[in-house]
């Protein structure tokens, strides 16, 4: 996978052998006459930037056709044009707040009812389907924000077996650590605006198609609804592209790190993090990926020491989204998920106390003294006491901080989990 994310396959020709990809950025193409139309006639139609970033996708997750899109949830309403008036969309119940938008207030309108049911096991799904009736499945795994595992290969069979197509968001992972067409998935949404971009400096959306004559039906909702990828910003996803699995791997080896760390930590209620061998779902996590990811939440138990944690780290800054080298924190009750109805989000067992961290690229040293300054400030806000090993490793560099770091962790593991 590192090798094929910086060697895309060639779609389109250039007569100087650029090394990066020619932005075409352009909306309108010449013909070569009044009658008959070249390869590209309008960028909203088609235009060779996309098709190269679209290619490469295509080529990463195994798919017959890819497309971009202005961003995820763009690339998430093409997925649900494909259900008609009166038939019926299965989902989890922990998915990102902009999709349960889409689901409980879009869908409606145009007749498609929707159940949301609990994906981290298989009967519930099986329970929701309507015979004739269920056309769509729509899966994440992880879950945003609880991090929660579903089966792929096992939830797209039930899906299978009823005659519905499955989509898997895989935006927390990316094609980096999880291709979902391989498990047998129809439809692979990514958020190009996380890992792809990697920046924060671009919202997209992927959609990859395993079927030609299904990725011909997402075509022509991509253009006739004008919902395309502009050219540069097609043109930035790509270069992210050829650093996504340095990125990912650095950040992902961090947060496992972190997540331990927190696991031991005497302010932390309970870390979803799928690396974590507590974690429920990390057996089927580990058969079906290939890391634990860099996006992780946790439970104080407190909202005022989880907003103290937010407000006072300084490296993670308060942000929604996630993928960026920049570490991020947030609040997703507040933030990210605040378009789900307070109500509903109790109903779904999603705590206001929850906080969502990104991790960047930055020294994990630095990023674990940060939380650690952060969540002294919280304990103290709420009147809690308890010895914790600090992270000041100015005096040490290279394989000793390692050393130091790894050391400082493992004292609090030991401190509050005697064995
Ligand atoms: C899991 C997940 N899916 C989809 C989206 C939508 O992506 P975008 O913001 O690019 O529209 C997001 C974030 O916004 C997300 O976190
Ligand atoms: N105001 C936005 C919130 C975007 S959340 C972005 C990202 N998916 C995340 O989980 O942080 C909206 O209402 O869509």
């Amino acid at each position: 996978m590192a090798t094929r994310l910086v060697h895309a396959p060639k779609v389109t020709s250039d007569p100087y052998g650029a090394v990066s990809p020619p932005l075409y950025q352009t909306a309108t193409f010449e013909q070569v006459s009044a009658v008959e139309c070249g390869r590209y006639d309008y960028s909203r139609s088609g235009n060779p930037t996309r098709t190269q970033l679209e290619a490469h996708i295509a080529h990463l997750e195994g798919a017959a056709r890819s497309f971009a899109f202005g961003s995820g949830m763009a690339a998430l309403s093409a997925v649900l044009r494909l259900v008609r008036n009166g038939e019926h969309v299965v989902a989890g119940d922990d998915i990102y707040g902009g999709t349960s938008r889409l689901l409980t207030r879009v869908a409606p309108d145009l007749g498609i009812s929707v159940t949301n049911v609990s994906t981290t096991e298989t009967e519930p799904l099986r329970q929701a389907i309507i015979p004739g009736k269920t056309k769509l499945v729509m899966l994440e795994s992880p879950t945003n924000p609880r991090m929660q595992i579903c089966d792929i290969a096992a939830l797209t069979a039930i899906a299978h077996e009823a005659g519905a197509l499955v989509v898997v968001d895989n935006s927390i992972l990316a094609p980096t650590f999880q291709q979902p067409l391989v498990l047998g998935a129809d439809i692979v949404m990514t958020s190009a605006t996380k890992f792809i971009a990697g920046h924060s400096d671009v919202t997209g959306g992927l959609l990859s198609v395993r079927d030609p004559e299904l990725a011909e039906r997402v075509y022509f909702y991509q253009n006739a609804e004008g919902s395309g990828l502009g050219p540069f910003d097609c043109w930035l996803a790509m270069r992210g592209l050829k650093t996504m699995a340095l990125r990912m791997e650095r950040q992902a080896a961090s947060a496992a790190l972190i997540a331990r760390w927190l696991q031991a930590h005497p302010l932390v209620r309970k870390v979803n993090y799928p690396g974590l061998p507590s974690h429920p779902g990390h057996a089927v996590h580990a058969a079906q990926s290939s890391s634990g990811g860099s996006l992780l939440s946790f439970e104080t138990g407190s909202i005022e020491a989880s907003r103290t944690v937010a407000e006072q780290a300084q490296l993670f800054k308060i942000t929604v989204s996630f993928g960026s080298v920049s570490s991020l924190i947030s609040l997703p009750c507040y933030m990210s998920h605040a378009s789900i109805p307070a109500a509903l989000r109790v109903q779904r067992g999603l705590p206001d106390d929850l906080v969502r961290i990104s991790v960047g690229i930055e020294d994990p040293a630095d990023l674990l003294a940060d939380l650690d300054q952060a969540m002294r400030k919280a304990m103290d806000a709420i009147g809690m006491t308890a010895a914790v090993p600090g992270f000041q490793l100015d005096g040490f560099t290279g394989s000793q901080r390692e050393r130091q770091l790894l050391d400082r962790i493992a004292q609090l593991e030991a401190q509050l989990q005697p064995t």
